[in-house]
């Protein structure tokens, strides 16, 4: 089916809704090493005291600071404690040479650090004695079991999306592997017979594909696994071939290319007559858009100018794909504009430019194909459909890439 005109909101909540089963994806557990950028299904429980038992903050000397009342004071050294060994008792009067992150033996209530001390009789065991210049108060420098987190307390709340300091706590109380949201799988088909693979000479009339690997990146970005990133030539046959293997091994396929008015458009002309939909949507860059479900696999179908993919892609599939990973929404906030602009009347424009402490600056250049000015923002300005002027300092809502 083909049909007309669209507008924006209408077109996301097609997306939306079909796109909504990826949210649906049965959780799984993970190997901790597989973990980063995923996003915790379950409250994470801390299965013991961290840390697991009191030890020293410092390399220096356990001591009773009952035994330090007047300093300097010599204390016989009782012997020396790396990290890892056991602990032995501290006999009265004595100190125990101790390296970070050793256990506190039972009898010391403080360490003090080497800088504050003497040996008197320094030898290579830290047998002997000590002077310490210093008197302390009890618990200084000792790191108690359980002060950093409690067995049985919150850990992580599910909703984490885990970054590196998360996997840091997980790994830290001893798990091996926790529940997260599955990934949305993506497959990813170029479309167009101009299109050469970076790394391959261009010939006459080609282009390097752009469109591929800022889509991979895009869905990888947004919590994604991209499963299959393919090139095709302005086939049919060859796209039925790509499009089959893609709705095999993924919740969802995003093409690019072969959705206007030309005498070539392979996406379009396959998929239209399978009950795809292929509709112009009042807003630019991207009016061209199409969906179908093949096998049961939504088909997000982009325009193929590099901007109007990549705008396509953050407007209608990025919330998707953040939702099903568990990812919190796309910023979007109200800037004000730093200089007047003029839109196009009847389309929704996106058009890129830059923040700073000022407030946002539009580009000037307005082309799909500006591939190297969309590298140079950081924001799109989302300006409606019914706006066609505004002033320096008129709020704008911006989305943040
Ligand atoms: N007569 C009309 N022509 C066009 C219209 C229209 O309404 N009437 N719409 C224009 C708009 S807007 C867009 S957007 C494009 C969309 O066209 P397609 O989706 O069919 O894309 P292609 O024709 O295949 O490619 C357009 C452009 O982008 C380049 N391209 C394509 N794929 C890639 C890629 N993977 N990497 C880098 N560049 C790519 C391609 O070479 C073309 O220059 O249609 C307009 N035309
Ligand atoms: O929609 Mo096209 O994306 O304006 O260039």
């Amino acid at each position: 089916m083909t049909s007309g005109r669209r507008s924006v909101e209408e077109h996301e909540q097609h997306v939306a809704a079909l796109l909504d089963p990826l949210r649906k994806k049965s959780p799984l557990r993970v190997p901790l090493a597989h973990a980063l950028h995923r996003t915790l299904t379950e409250d994470v429980e801390s299965p013991l005291d961290l840390p697991p038992f009191r030890n020293s903050q410092m390399d220096g000397y356990a001591v009773r600071a009952g035994d330090l009342a007047s300093t300097p004071a010599d204390l016989p050294v009782q012997g020396v404690l790396a990290a890892g060994d056991t602990v032995a008792a501290l006999e009265p009067g004595h100190a125990l040479k101790i390296m970070t992150g050793a256990p506190v033996p039972d009898g010391a209530d403080a360490v003090v650090p080497v800088e504050d001390t003497r040996a008197t009789t320094p030898d290579s065991d830290g047998a002997g004695s000590v002077t310490v210049e210093r008197s302390v108060t009890p618990g200084t420098y000792v790191r108690e079991a359980g002060t950093d987190v409690r067995k049985g307390d919150l850990l992580l709340p599910a909703g984490t999306v885990l970054a590196a300091r998360h996997i840091a706590a997980l790994a830290a109380v001893g798990l091996t592997s926790i529940p997260v949201r599955a990934r949305p799988r993506v497959a990813i088909i170029s479309t167009g017979s101009e299109l050469v693979t970076a790394g391959s000479e261009l010939g006459p009339g080609q282009i390097f594909n752009s469109n591929g690997p800022a889509l991979a990146a895009s869905a990888s970005a947004n919590g994604a696994d991209v499963v299959t990133i393919d090139h095709c030539h302005d086939d049919p046959e060859e796209f039925v071939t790509m499009l089959e293997h893609a709705v095999g091994v993924a919740d969802v396929v995003f093409t690019s290319g072969g959705v206007s008015k030309g005498d070539f458009e392979v996406v379009k002309d396959t998929l239209a007559p399978r009950g795809g939909q292929f509709v112009s949507v009042a807003m630019q860059p991207g009016g061209p858009q199409g969906t179908a479900v093949v096998d049961g696999v939504p088909i997000l179908t982009f325009p193929g100018n590099p901007v109007s993919a990549l705008v396509s892609f953050e407007v209608f599939a990025r919330p998707a794909l953040r939702a099903a990973a568990g990812y919190p929404p796309v910023v979007c906030e109200s800037l004000p504009l730093t200089e007047e602009l003029t839109s196009i009347p009847g389309r929704r424009q996106f058009l890129r430019g830059r923040l700073d402490e000022k407030g946002v600056t539009p580009f000037r250049g307005h082309g799909s194909h500006l591939v190297a000015g969309l590298a140079a923002a950081d924001v799109l300005l989302d300006i409606p459909a019914d706006t066609t002027s505004l002033e320096a300092g008129d709020l704008v809502k911006v989305r943040i890439l």
